[in-house]
């Protein structure tokens, strides 16, 4: 288990460091319109999840649209404190 700050420590030295099979990095080099179509599918998978199967399912959906929304940080260059500004 890992916090959202500790994700987005992990997938910025995956940025940095190009690890062999890094599904974060195969992402990344697709680009920001195949990143933004994931993003989309995941809220869509969220909203899903909310209104027709369980908790614990909606819960694993919010989760990966938290990885691909991390995934288009990084794609724009974008800090925590970029976005955290906003809250
Ligand atoms: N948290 C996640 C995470 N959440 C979701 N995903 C990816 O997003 C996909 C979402 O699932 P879907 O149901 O949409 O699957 P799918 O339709 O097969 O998706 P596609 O692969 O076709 O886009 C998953 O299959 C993963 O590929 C994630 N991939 C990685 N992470 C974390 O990122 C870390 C680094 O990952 P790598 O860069 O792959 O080493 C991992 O250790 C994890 O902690």
């Amino acid at each position: 288990m890992k916090t959202f700050d500790e994700l987005f420590e992990q997938l910025s030295e995956t940025k940095e460091t190009r690890p062999e099979g890094s599904g974060t990095i195969a992402r990344l080099d697709a680009g920001v319109h195949s990143i933004g179509k994931k993003v989309v599918e995941e809220a869509a998978e969220v909203w899903m999840a909310a209104e027709y199967e369980t908790k614990e399912q909606a819960a694993e959906e919010i989760s990966q649209l938290l990885y691909h929304a991390q995934v288009m940080m990084l794609a724009l260059d974008l800090k925590l404190e970029d976005v955290y500004r906003y809250l």
